[in-house]
């Protein structure tokens, strides 16, 4: 047997030995662990972000037991980061729009429409600078007499990052190649959202644009399996933005389609010729919207059936389901 199959055979049995951890056990997976196996490189790479991860996994969970929620802020920079350690924040988060706002060579609102690579360069540079702050603070403490160092506070400056990954800046390989920056730089966590690339906006603005179910998780599980992949234990959160979302890219995936509201007035003008032809006239576009939210009366298919349906009509159907 070849070294190459030996390997990937124990590689093999470690990942569905790993998949049936308290952590993993849960998660359904679209692939089997040989596919994984076949990905995983022949040096065995320890990922810091597993032990930022597992951290913050023991932090959540006990958050969860005491009822209480983790509180923390945006930081895009070291002095911040360690500031934060100091106050006794248990966790940092590195924020998209912030970065977009500080760290972006080009300036700019929340758009995502920054690098894939800004907010992993963020957080390995946060990484560094709580690495240095650790040692500085071990090696001062050493250096002191036993009654200095009952005087000297100690902080815990590896604070676990919880780091904004929007919507992964592309298909399945952009993903999977943001994932393993995030998984290098030492992220604790990384959020994915279901926004459409290019239509990001920031949470107060309207519009906001989300792709179907079916696109999300293929995002989703493009992330977990680099996870797997890399042996990484950084923990994926789905943040999804549909909540007050507006409009979605395509109506392809049937589950979405209990969502999707639709004009329910016979003949009224289209949104998009409504809202044209309102910017045309120099309208204001917010106005013109919600103009036509109330002459298209917009419902959801079972909100507009539930409007029309006699309760003949419901048992007839209720019979239907029972022949
Ligand atoms: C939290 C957030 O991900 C961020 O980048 O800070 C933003 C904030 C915002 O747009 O208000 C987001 O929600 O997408
Ligand atoms: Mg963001």
């Amino acid at each position: 047997m070849s070294n190459l199959i030996a390997q990937f055979e124990t590689d093999v049995s470690e990942i569905k030995q790993f998949w049936q951890s308290d952590r993993q056990k849960h998660l359904k997976r679209p692939y089997s662990a040989e596919k994984v196996a076949a990905m995983r490189s022949s040096v065995h790479i320890d990922y810091v972000s597993s032990v930022q991860g597992n951290k913050l996994w023991q932090l959540l969970n006990k958050h969860r037991k005491e009822g209480t929620p983790l509180l923390t802020f945006g930081c895009v920079d070291p002095a911040t980061a360690s500031q934060m350690s100091r106050a006794g924040i248990e966790a940092v988060y590195v924020s998209g729009g912030v970065s977009a706002l500080q760290v972006a060579d080009e300036i700019g609102r929340d758009h995502a429409d920054y690098p894939s690579d800004t907010v992993p360069k963020v957080v390995a540079r946060l990484f560094k600078s709580q690495l240095f702050h650790d040692r500085r603070q071990k090696s001062y403490y050493l250096g002191r007499s036993p009654a200095e160092q009952a005087e000297i506070p100690i902080y815990d400056y590896l604070l676990p990052m919880v780091a904004d990954g929007d919507m992964g800046f592309g298909s399945v390989t952009a993903i999977m190649k943001q994932t393993k920056m995030f998984a290098e730089a030492g992220t604790a966590m990384v959020h994915y959202d279901d926004l459409a690339i290019g239509l990001k906006k920031f949470t107060e603005k309207v519009g906001r644009t989300v792709v179907p179910l079916s696109e999300y998780l293929r995002r989703l599980t493009a992330a977990r399996f680099q996870l797997d992949v890399l042996g990484s234990e950084m923990l994926l959160m789905s943040r999804v933005d549909c909540y007050h979302a507006e409009f979605i890219t395509s109506v392809v995936d049937t589950r979405d389609h209990k969502y999707v509201r639709g004009a329910t007035v016979a003949g009224v003008e289209p949104f998009i010729r409504a809202m044209n032809r309102a910017l045309e006239r120099g309208e204001d576009a917010a106005e013109a919207r919600s103009r036509w939210l109330q002459q298209a009366k917009v419902m959801t298919f079972p909100e507009a059936v539930k409007q029309v349906a006699t309760a003949e009509d419901t048992c007839t159907k209720r019979a239907h389901k029972q022949l």
